[in-house]
């Protein structure tokens, strides 16, 4: 496991994440998605996007996703029992890792701030299918992976953004432990993000997602007649998603594990 091992996988992972956000930006607002007062399913309290994502991590759960320690739930009261044998895992991190969930951030951060960014006001009543596309947005940034999954040529489909940063944390430590531990032992944060920040590396990360966002965005045609511009989402939206969001929560999740390295 490499700093540009880990990096490649990031770069991988933008793919996933704005062919999400295109997805979910197909679709208006929507806002009877979100609407908590709006359904009457028995047994249930929330909106529709709650209810959609609950009851796939509960399936997913019997299907033994979070046997690995290393995936969070979003909802993870009730959930239930793993159906499958169990895997052995075999886990590169901290066992400090298991206890680093950024998601209630993550759902306040996509639901409260992208979303109306995102998407056009209105309403064309498909909130199923508005909530799915939710969905994979949410697990495009959230979900944690194993450790097979840093392997660059590793076809996953699911990239886990943000809490790669436990990777990105457990490589800069290993490349120079004498540089982390004293800010470690002293529980010193800002050393700590002074440390694990490489500010080209940010800027070369918030000017590629942008050219991507141009290029995967962008109505294809046979000829050249069709104007140019016409983008499903907007390109510089999507560099100020890793800019304010995006890569400060990576970082947030490097430092939080970085704290408890030493455990
Ligand atoms: C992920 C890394 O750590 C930090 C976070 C970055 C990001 O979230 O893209 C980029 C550079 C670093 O400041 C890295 O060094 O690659």
């Amino acid at each position: 496991m490499t700093l540009d091992a880990v990096r490649d996988a990031l770069i991988r992972q933008e793919d996933t994440i704005i062919f999400s956000l295109i997805e979910r930006a197909k679709f208006p607002i929507n806002s009877p998605t979100y609407d908590e007062s709006r359904l009457s399913i028995p047994g249930f309290c929330g909106s529709l996007v709650q209810f959609i994502v609950k009851e796939t991590e509960a399936y997913e759960s019997k299907a033994g996703r979070f046997q690995n320690l290393e995936e969070h739930p979003f909802f993870p009261d009730d959930m239930p029992p793993s159906l499958v044998a169990p895997y052995d895992y075999k886990l590169v991190l901290h066992p400090a890792a298991d206890s680093i969930n950024v998601n209630g951030k993550i759902w306040d951060v996509y639901f409260k701030e992208l979303l109306p960014l995102l998407t056009e006001p209105g309403d064309d009543g498909n909130y199923a299918s508005t909530a799915s596309a939710d969905l994979h947005c949410l697990q495009t940034f959230a979900f944690r992976s194993n450790s097979l999954s840093v392997d660059k040529n590793d076809l996953q489909a699911i990239s886990k953004r943000i809490h790669y940063g436990n990777f990105v944390a457990e490589v800069k430590f290993r490349d120079a432990p004498q540089d982390y531990e004293p800010a470690i032992r002293a529980q010193d944060r800002d050393a700590l993000m002074k440390l694990l920040t490489f500010e080209a590396v940010e800027a070369t990360v918030k000017k590629r997602v942008e050219k991507k966002a141009t290029i995967f965005s962008q109505e294809v045609t046979l000829n050249d007649t069709k104007s140019k511009g016409n983008y499903k989402i907007d390109p510089p939206l999507v560099s100020r998603l890793y800019d304010e969001w995006i890569m400060p929560l990576t970082k947030h999740v490097e430092v939080e594990y970085l704290l408890r390295r030493l455990d």
